[in-house]
């Protein structure tokens, strides 16, 4: 796992942003060789998607041969609803980009038949050849998507029961109700995660200091399900110092160590 320390959540969509723009283009995305994203909601990633729209404005990238598939979605509210992904997405990202409507996927949480709903996501996924990059938050349980504790580490995309904590933590955008909050979601499983080729996960904030520890050094545990990305093997992890606080002084000093050796290295 690699460890980027920065400043803040600004620092952190910057480097993401230009790390996604230089992928991109290096893999000169063509209509039979899309790149195929997979992204998150929340409010971790948006300083990305914020850069990531000034940059298609001024001409750096272009998402006409992006695919995406979004992590995870409620069940039981419309897509129209404010607080729905397919709405956030939208609004944060989407309806600023070029990106063709049918290279957008989100898992849709009012089917009539939801497992096969996500059996079809998965095919989908597959049929697009995998997920080159997922973006990816950490919940303060350790869920990554809507993964929560207890989730197989093996699991695929499905529906979810959320748990207490999640839904508190989501109460805030739905008028801090936590009766407003759906119950339940689908959701890429970790194992989904897993196979992306690579996975860029973003943690900011001190209320994710003890999810980032059990994270980066904890053992690997269903009940800490961002543990499971020790075993990945593309995993970055970039965040701020807040999300570093529980981590112990050493770690944090080897990981910045590494990074800065890497930067000032006269060797290839
Ligand atoms: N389902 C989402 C997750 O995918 C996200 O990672 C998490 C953290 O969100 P935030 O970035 O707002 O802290 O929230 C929700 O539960």
């Amino acid at each position: 796992m690699r460890i980027l320390i920065k400043k803040d959540n600004e620092e952190i969509g910057h480097w993401t942003a230009n790390y996604l723009i230089k992928r991109i283009t290096e893999f000169q995305p063509n209509s039979k060789k899309p790149f195929v994203l997979g992204l998150p909601t929340g409010s971790s990633p948006i300083t990305t998607y914020e850069e990531l729209i000034r940059r298609g404005k001024l001409g750096d990238i272009s998402f006409k041969n992006v695919i995406t598939f979004n992590l995870d979605e409620y069940v039981g509210i419309p897509e129209s609803h404010p607080q729905s992904y397919h709405t956030f997405m939208n609004e944060n990202f989407f309806s600023q980009i070029d990106i063709p409507a049918e290279n957008i996927h989100i898992l849709n949480g009012n089917a009539e038949d939801l497992d096969k709903e996500c059996i079809e996501y998965e095919d989908k996924i597959l049929k697009y050849g995998g997920i080159e990059i997922l973006l990816g938050g950490i919940g303060m349980d350790g869920h990554i998507a809507f993964n929560e504790p207890g989730s197989s580490l093996n699991s695929r995309t499905r529906i979810k029961s959320l748990c207490y904590d999640t839904i508190e933590a989501n109460s805030r955008f739905f008028d801090d109700d936590v009766h407003n909050v759906p119950t339940k979601a689908l959701t890429m499983g970790i194992g989904t995660i897993m196979d992306a080729r690579e996975v860029v996960i973003f943690g900011s904030g001190y209320k994710k200091a003890r999810a980032i520890k059990e994270m980066v050094g904890g053992a690997i545990s269903h009940m800490w399900p961002a543990s499971i990305l020790q075993m990945h093997q593309e995993c970055v992890l970039v965040c701020d110092e807040e999300a570093t606080m529980e981590l112990e002084i050493k770690t944090v000093k080897y990981f910045k160590d590494i990074e800065d050796i890497a930067a000032h290295s006269n060797h290839p």
